[in-house]
């Protein structure tokens, strides 16, 4: 399939991390991964370094509008964080070696967890755009038809051969999540759900859509499950959310469609309860290192 070619080395990874960590001076502990629109999580970290992906040797480029392309270093509730602005998708034409490689990073640097986020379609008919889906579990369609980021020789420095999947979505994480939500008062529109990833760029038509009900999805795009799956190979510990910015189309007598503006804009006016979320979610995965901005 042509998608293992040109995998990066675990001396290239180590080369990228080790060239952060020089540039950051940072140990990160939590490694967050902003979806489309939804980068002003990074606009909470306090005394942020901001490096832009054109700037680290080796890295890919983001070209998805939504995705601004830098990493910003920094601290939120004194935890050393990285925030990744700019992920990259498998239908900008990168293998899923390439689309995966900032988990690895995280993981070099030192992060012992991944948030990821992602604005996504509502497949369940309960949930509205605002709503927010803690991941339970996902269904992997793009893996499930070949397309695997683990594809190719194991890198053993990373993790085994064979990684369960049974428990990606950390059940404590979720739990935390579930409370967290609730403490700030969002708990009427955060769920916890099935996300199911395509892989784009075409939305899913309305028979898929209605497929994926059967199938028990509740919210669909076309990112995170392979970053998941990696950061799972590699041992960090995850937490997801999908952040409702489209509902779903389950009739054919539909007279709207979704369209990637629209998604940007739901995914920003999100911007407070998010920030709120992220900034006590980080807060509760904890450090016990000092922090680079002196706030402790
Ligand atoms: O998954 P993220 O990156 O949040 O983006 C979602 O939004 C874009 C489509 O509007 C797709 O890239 C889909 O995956
Ligand atoms: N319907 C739909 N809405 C989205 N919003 C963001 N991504 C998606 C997607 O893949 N499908």
């Amino acid at each position: 399939m042509g998608d293992v070619e040109g995998r990066y080395t675990y001396k290239q990874l180590k080369e990228i991390a080790d060239f952060l960590k020089e540039t950051s001076k940072m140990e990160p502990k939590v490694g967050i991964i902003c979806g489309s629109g939804l980068g002003t999580i990074a606009d909470a970290l306090v005394d942020p370094l901001v490096i832009n992906y054109s700037q680290i040797p080796n890295f890919p480029r983001s070209t998805v509008k939504g995705h601004s392309g830098s990493l910003v270093f920094g601290c939120l509730s004194c935890v050393p964080v990285v925030v990744m602005k700019g992920r990259f998708h498998f239908y900008e034409g990168y293998p899923m070696w390439k689309v995966t490689m900032p988990c690895r990073i995280f993981k070099l640097l030192g992060c012992s967890y991944l948030f990821v986020s992602n604005a996504a379609g509502s497949i369940n008919p309960k949930y509205k755009v605002g709503d927010i889906i803690v991941l339970r579990d996902h269904i992997y369609y793009v893996g499930l038809s070949g397309y695997n980021p683990l594809r190719g020789p194991n890198e053993w420095e990373f993790g085994p051969r064979f990684p369960p999947t049974s428990n990606c979505y950390d059940v404590d994480l979720r739990k935390a999540g579930m409370r967290i939500a609730k403490e700030l008062g969002y708990e009427d529109r955060f769920y916890e759900g099935v996300y199911a990833a395509l892989a784009g760029p075409s939305y899913e038509s309305v028979a898929e859509a209605r497929m994926l009900l059967k199938c028990g999805v509740d919210s669909v795009g076309m990112s995170t499950i392979p970053e998941v799956l990696v950061a799972v190979h590699c041992g960090l510990t995850v937490f997801g959310i999908s952040i409702v910015t489209e509902e779903g189309n389950l009739e054919w007598a539909v007279t709207k469609v979704p369209n990637h503006l629209e998604v940007l804009a739901a995914a920003q006016a999100m911007e407070k309860p998010l920030r709120e979320f992220v900034t006590a979610m980080v807060k509760f995965m904890g450090n016990k290192k000092p922090c680079r901005c002196g706030c402790c």
